[in-house]
């Protein structure tokens, strides 16, 4: 179908092109008559090639400005081309050869016919998988089930959970110590929404640095800085899109993280770092803290408007030791778990460790239990005990123990006492993490290193202080 003038390699190409099912392409000599054409092209003809070749493409396609190129030398890319019914952007480039002007190629891509429809079913089908995998990458893990606990505190928030569970649009605030389960309770509020076949995605907001968040939250563009990736990469409200975002530790954020989320939640709009396209943000935001967020608002560490935007419903996560009714239950459902995890068959716990289990107050809540549980689960199993006796349980600070403690000792020595529990418990916690732990406790880490060595507390992964 191609004139002779051309080469072996525009040959090749011309074939590959002659093929395209969705690439509109035809060649004119020097004078516009038709020399090459290919499928494509005839059907959005309604003309053979018997019909096309060697007709002037005025007479073929009048929109065409291949007689201007030929004309002018230069290529026109992009321009509008209306034919038969169909709307196309198409491009018309000159053909040299041996530097003289030997015709024009004229293309345009059509994604709305014949085969093109059916590259574009293919790629909606294979971005549909992507979002499948993304989703349940995303998936949240638990439901309201998982949250064990029959105490009259527990069953109010999981009232309200499955109430605000309803309202997905609706912001949560949930609060409570360390371990009461807050993340178990946004992943339960996400599956019972209309939102759960979307992601649920977590950041922890006191794990990153604060110039490391802001990308992780909103993502940056392609020329954000040098080595970015191609493409840029989506931050985790684009990821959660049509989910929910679950922000962990939103009170360790910094001031000005604090304003650009702010931003975000007022305005429902976000940009990529370094790229100004407004992206549409339409997730539910759920945020957790552990700390006294009023306190912080007064002491002007807090933003009080994010306070407000956030603390749309509140829901508190009560203290495992108010509610310690709820211990037998929790028991019971935690070594069932392990035992299925840990692949151990310890049946029960005996009731002086059942008992010693209700008298101690339990700092670090249903966490504490848990690996309290676990460690005492694999002693058990070392020694072939099927049950869990009182010399399995390390307790951190057992009550009967403070106050034997405390009996006949000052201040000073008791507070020092209290601050190497609270160190300890938060170095466990914190998997020997010395930065995180500082935060957490709101110290700096020099003096975190300093405490940690006069406590004696250089025990667990990369303690070496
Ligand atoms: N009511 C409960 N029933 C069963 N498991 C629970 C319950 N509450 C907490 N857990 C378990 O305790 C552990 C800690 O829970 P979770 O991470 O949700 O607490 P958190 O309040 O978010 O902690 P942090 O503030 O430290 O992030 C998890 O393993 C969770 O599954």
């Amino acid at each position: 179908m191609a004139g002779g003038w051309l080469l072996d390699g525009q040959q090749l190409l011309m074939d590959a092109i002659m093929t395209v099912p969705y690439i509109a392409a035809m060649i004119v000599d020097k004078q516009g008559y038709v020399v090459f054409v290919n499928r494509t092209y005839l059907k959005m003809l309604k003309r053979t090639e018997k019909e096309t070749l060697g007709k002037h493409v005025s007479e073929i396609t009048p929109n065409s400005r291949t007689l201007e190129v030929l004309k002018t030398g230069k290529a026109i890319i992009g321009y509008y081309w209306p034919i038969n019914g169909y709307e196309g952007v198409a491009s018309s480039i000159p053909l040299f050869k041996k530097g003289e002007l030997v015709g024009c190629l004229a293309y345009s891509i059509f994604l709305d016919v014949w085969d093109g429809k059916t590259l574009m079913e293919n790629l909606v089908n294979e971005l549909n998988v992507y979002k499948k995998e993304i989703t349940s990458l995303y998936a949240s893990k638990y439901t309201f089930d998982a949250i064990i606990g029959e105490s009259q505190a527990l069953q109010k928030v999981k009232k309200l959970a499955c109430q605000v569970a309803n309202h997905p649009d609706t912001t949560v605030l949930i609060t409570g110590e360390s371990g009461t389960g807050k993340e178990l309770l946004a992943h339960s509020i996400h599956s019972a929404s209309s939102r759960a076949r979307f992601p649920f995605v977590k950041v922890n907001c006191a794990a990153i640095p604060d110039n490391l968040l802001e990308a992780e939250l909103f993502g940056y563009g392609e020329g954000a800085y040098t080595g970015a990736k191609k493409g840029g990469k989506p931050g985790k409200f684009e990821v959660a899109n049509g989910g929910t975002v679950f922000l962990d530790e939103v009170g360790d954020m910094s001031l000005a993280m604090q304003g650009k989320l702010l931003r975000v939640l007022q305005e429902k709009e976000m940009e990529r770092l370094g790229d100004n396209k407004p992206i549409r943000v339409n997730v539910r935001v759920i945020a957790a803290t552990n700390r006294n967020l009023e306190e912080m608002v007064e002491q002007g560490r807090f933003r009080e408007d994010l306070y407000y935007r956030l603390n749309v419903v509140r829901i508190h996560m009560p203290a495992l030791r108010h509610r310690s009714g709820d211990i037998p239950l929790l028991v019971k459902y935690l070594l069932c778990k392990l035992n299925k995890k840990l692949k151990t068959s310890v049946m029960g716990v005996s009731a002086p460790a059942m008992e010693r289990i209700m008298k101690y107050s339990w700092p670090g809540n249903v966490r504490e239990l848990e690996n309290v549980l676990e460690r005492a689960l694999i002693l058990a199993e070392m020694s072939g005990s099927k049950t869990i006796t009182p010399e399995y349980l390390v307790l951190m600070n057992d009550r009967a123990n403070a106050s034997a403690v405390s009996f006949g000792k000052g201040l000073k020595a008791l507070t020092e006492e209290f601050e190497r529990q609270v160190i300890a418990r938060v170095l466990e916690e914190t998997d020997y993490n010395k930065m995180e732990a500082a935060i957490r406790l709101d110290i700096d880490v020099s003096s975190l290193y300093r405490k940690i060595k006069r406590y004696g507390l250089g025990i667990g992964k990369g303690a070496g202080v």
